[in-house]
């Protein structure tokens, strides 16, 4: 409402406040609105001339204890009212604000756009006509004045589709013990979020010219990969550790249409049994002990919209096997401990270096599962099989590190190179990865900046067992490389002979996350 506004400030005096009242009442004006702090009172009248608010003035200041009078624009009330106003109108969450019947009093102009409604529709309706059943939590912030994390929530929006909105409720909790007052209710657009998150991990965008390779086996690989990257096909990697699967699945999801969705990499080798589950489809609150209070997202959730990548697929349980087949064919995932399926849409690229044909025919595969993620094969060569990549490969290593470290440029003597290409590679590309930053860190200085074979820090005891190794290290082998060469041979043995991590481990007689270490320590 338009009028004038006063700011008197004066001494804090008992009567003050009514003595400047009688001097508007003598005026016959009405007052508007009114605030009163300490050594300040604001007052709005309707509006007058500026002859007449002069003599007002004059007429406040005679009052004992004033100091001074003037007009301002608005009273501070309505100048914060303002800003809330502004925030809430340019901020991009959607925004309602209910009352202690959990009724809407407030709704943003997000809010209005994500839930595709006029104000008309929604002002002093119940959030249940919104919500329908999933006012729970909404109830629960309001009654236990309970500030909950964020949720999924499905809903009905003004043209009768149910949108998924990630929603967070805080309740209004009033100045001095008076009653509850209300929730303010902040929701989110899940696909906006999903695109804020991959712009902000855009870092991690990938291409197939990043993958370095120049034989003609990989150069096929990549060929078929690009070919059905734009489709929405599930996409199945075979090759041994290290062989460069995970670079397949990022290059294959950042090429796709998928590509400003999230790519989320799981690997099911290195999560316990006991929490693969709930990793993969999540958790309702309370599905069990030590339970988020508010539930989790499962990574079939995260990955709406994107890519999810089930990275050594060969060591899931059986008992989750069913359940990630029934995901896949319904395309719904249940949460642990939930009844009700949300819809995914998400793309599947699985991977193995196990041979999970074998695994299928012993039973430790499930058969049905196997031919939903065979769909597209790729099998990547092991590194022996490819020894022309071998220089490129081990000169790229020797860069990044160089470049990492600010040393001058190195290079491969022929030597070097011929012995490379001899070595049979059991670790793969991440072995070789391990040899040329090792060498690189512990090459002495070499005339030419050249790297020789006798640099080279490789364990060729795989290469021909018995003989002497020309690695560096073996001229004056300690017992602890000793050991650790002897554990590595172990450990590929065990790896080589049993399909899965776990049987390796029990083999070995060592937990599987032990096997996970000492395979990452060996660069296996
Ligand atoms: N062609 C390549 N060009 C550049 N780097 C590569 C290439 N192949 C593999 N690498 C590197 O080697 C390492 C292992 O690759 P990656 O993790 O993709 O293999 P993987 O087959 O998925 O292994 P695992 O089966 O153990 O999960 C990574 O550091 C990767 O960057």
């Amino acid at each position: 409402m338009t009028g004038t506004t006063l700011e008197i400030k004066g001494i804090n005096r008992v009567g003050i406040t009514h003595e400047v009242i009688a001097c508007l009442a003598a005026n016959q004006l009405d007052i508007i609105g009114m605030e009163v702090k300490p050594h300040y009172i604001y007052v709005k009248i309707p509006p007058v001339s500026t002859e007449q608010i002069k003599s007002i003035i004059g007429m406040i200041k005679q009052v004992k204890g004033i100091e001074r009078a003037k007009t301002i624009p608005s009273l501070p009330a309505e100048e914060r009212e303002n800003r809330i106003h502004t925030i809430l109108t340019t901020v991009s969450e959607g925004i309602l604000l209910l009352d202690d019947q959990l009724r809407v009093t407030t709704i943003n102009r997000a809010a209005q756009a994500m839930l595709k409604m006029e104000p008309a529709q929604l002002l002093h309706e119940s959030i249940e006509k919104l919500w329908g059943e999933s006012t729970s939590e909404i109830k629960r912030c309001l009654d236990e004045a309970l500030e909950l994390p964020s949720v999924q929530v499905s809903l009905l929006t003004g043209q009768k589709k149910r949108m998924t909105y990630i929603c967070s409720y805080h309740p209004i909790i009033p100045a001095e013990n008076s009653e509850r007052q209300g929730v303010v209710v902040v929701l989110r657009d899940n696909k906006q979020i999903q695109e804020l998150l991959s712009t902000v991990q855009r870092n991690d965008w990938f291409s197939f010219d990043e993958i370095v390779q120049q034989s003609d086996n990989m150069r096929k690989c990549i060929e078929t990969a690009k070919r059905v990257a734009k489709s929405e096909a599930t996409v199945f990697l075979q090759g041994e550790s290290g062989t460069g699967k995970e670079l397949f699945a990022r290059a294959i999801h950042f090429e796709s249409n998928r590509a400003a969705g999230p790519f989320v990499p799981i690997n099911c080798a290195a999560i316990p049994d006991a929490l693969l589950e709930s990793e993969l489809f999540g958790y309702e609150p309370g599905a069990f002990t030590g339970a988020l209070k508010g539930g989790k997202q499962g990574l079939f959730e995260v990955a709406q919209s994107g890519t999810l990548f089930l990275d050594e697929i060969g060591d899931i349980p059986l008992h989750l096997q069913a359940k990630l087949l029934r995901v896949l064919e319904e395309r719904k995932v249940r949460r642990v401990g939930g009844s009700k399926a949300l819809p995914i849409d998400v793309r599947i690229i699985a991977a193995t270096n196990r041979n999970l044909a074998d695994m299928t025919s012993k039973g430790l595969f499930r058969e049905d599962l196997y031919y939903r993620l065979h769909v597209i094969p790729i099998v990547i060569p092991p590194l022996r099989e490819r020894k022309s990549d071998i220089p490129m490969l081990a000169q790229f290593f020797i860069q990044k590190v160089c470049r990492a470290t600010n040393q001058p440029m190195l290079s491969l003597a022929h030597s070097a190179i011929r012995a490379l290409q001899a070595h049979n590679w059991p670790g793969n590309v991440r072995e070789l990865q391990n040899v040329m930053e090792r060498t690189v860190y512990l090459c002495p200085g070499n005339p030419g900046n050249e790297i020789q074979a006798q640099n080279l820090y490789v364990d060729m005891q795989q290469d021909s067992p018995g003989e002497e190794s020309r690695s560096p290290l073996s001229s004056s082998k300690l017992l602890k490389e000793q050991m650790d060469a002897y554990e590595k041979t172990l450990l590929i043995r065990a790896l080589k002979e049993h399909p899965s991590i776990r049987q390796a481990a029990a083999y070995l007689g060592i937990s599987h996350t032990a096997v996970l270490q000492k395979m990452k320590k060996h660069g296996l």
